[in-house]
């Protein structure tokens, strides 16, 4: 073995040592954060009636999922598929103990969330000025004033607050965005009132590098419980990017059923990390969760069925129809085959 062969090995049993280590601090439970109805539907070009996103909020709901982001109160001229939102929260069985949470992009929208009855918001600046233009119509310094005033609404209101900040790692305008960048908006959201602050690789183009990097610097104003990590899964790299993640103790994960997503103003956005894979990744890594996987691949399929287009989640592409009990997936992906 030449020195360089060495010095590689070492590496590798180095890191996997770091990787045992740390995976035996994941917490047991993670928070999966259901965005499909919303983010996974809001790129797309079909429209989708009301009744069928109702039942896809039941289905997801009926797995075991406790967080699902159903609606989105932005401008019906900016994102036509969101334009039914009110018929759907004024449509959808709540289930005690679910929280159905919708983005707002304005005092406009909050007050139509508010009709709704809604128990949580979510407000989205960008990381980028590029992307804020774009997707928002504004400066990232306008757009968190624009957030502010909802916020404070909302607080006052006894609603909880969630924040999003989208590009974190780069943008499709403006390249590659300095983690300091993200740490600060992380820090005005947090003051604003967020109870979370969900970091969005919106156009997918982070590595278990770059996450790492980001990670470093946007803990040294949060702590991991007030984070969540928001992958798209443009490069594939949707999975590594979350182990990264749980490396820091980061316990809220964004997830969109069938893998659907996409940002009408990112170019080159795909979904984001598909439920099916994110919860057949937590059942190896034996992190309690509560999702019937078996479940979760039916709520995938009826949404794909009705779009005509295959599944983006590569779990429910494979897993065969004579898997009708979710326990024998555990049992598949815990190498577990008896
Ligand atoms: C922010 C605005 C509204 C500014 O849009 P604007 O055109 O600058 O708004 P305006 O204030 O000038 O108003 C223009 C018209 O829109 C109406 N309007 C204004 N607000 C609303 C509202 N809330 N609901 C209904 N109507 C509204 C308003 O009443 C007026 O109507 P008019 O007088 O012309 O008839 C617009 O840019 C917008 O809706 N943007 C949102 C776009 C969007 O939803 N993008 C996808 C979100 S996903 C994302 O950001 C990333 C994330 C969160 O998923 C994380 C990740 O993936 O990484």
């Amino acid at each position: 073995m030449n020195n360089v062969t060495k010095t590689c090995v070492l590496n590798i049993l180095r890191s996997n040592n770091f990787l045992q280590r740390s995976l035996s601090t994941v917490a047991p439970e993670i928070r999966i954060y259901e965005v499909g109805p919303r983010d996974g539907l809001q790129n797309e070009s079909k429209f989708v009636p009301t009744d069928i996103k109702v039942e896809l909020i039941s289905k997801i709901v009926a797995a075991g999922i406790k967080n699902v982001e159903s609606a989105s109160f932005v401008s019906p001229k900016w994102v036509k598929q969101m334009s039914d939102s009110v018929d759907v929260m004024k449509n959808i069985q709540r289930v005690p103990g679910v929280n159905y949470p919708v983005l707002v992009p304005n005092l406009k929208g909050y007050e139509t969330a508010k009709q709704c009855n809604v128990e949580e918001i979510a407000i989205f600046p960008a990381g980028s000025e590029g992307f804020s233009q774009k997707n928002l119509n504004c400066s990232v310094e306008e757009g968190l004033k624009r957030f502010k005033q909802v916020a404070d609404e909302a607080v006052r209101d006894g609603l909880r607050v969630r924040g999003y900040i989208s590009c974190v790692v780069g943008c499709p305008y403006d390249g590659p965005i300095h983690p300091k960048n993200i740490a600060k908006i992380t820090e005005q959201l947090i003051a604003m009132g967020c109870y979370e602050v969900s970091l969005g690789d919106t156009i997918g183009v982070g590595t278990a590098g770059s996450v790492r990097r980001l990670l470093h610097e946007v803990l040294t104003v949060a702590k991991p419980e007030q984070l969540a990590l928001h992958f798209h899964d443009t490069y594939g790299q949707g999975l590594s990017n979350l182990l990264a993640g749980l490396e820091f103790g980061i316990k809220t994960v964004d997830s969109s059923i069938s893998g659907l997503g996409g940002c009408p103003y990112a170019r080159g956005a795909s979904g984001n990390l598909a439920t099916e894979d994110l919860v057949y990744f937590l059942y190896g890594l034996g992190v309690n969760t509560d999702v019937d996987l078996v479940k979760i691949i039916e709520a995938g399929r009826y949404i794909s069925n009705f779009l005509g287009k295959p599944t983006e989640s590569k779990v429910n592409r494979v897993i065969s129809d004579r898997f009708t009990n979710y326990r024998d997936i555990v049992k598949l992906a815990s190498c577990n085959c008896s």
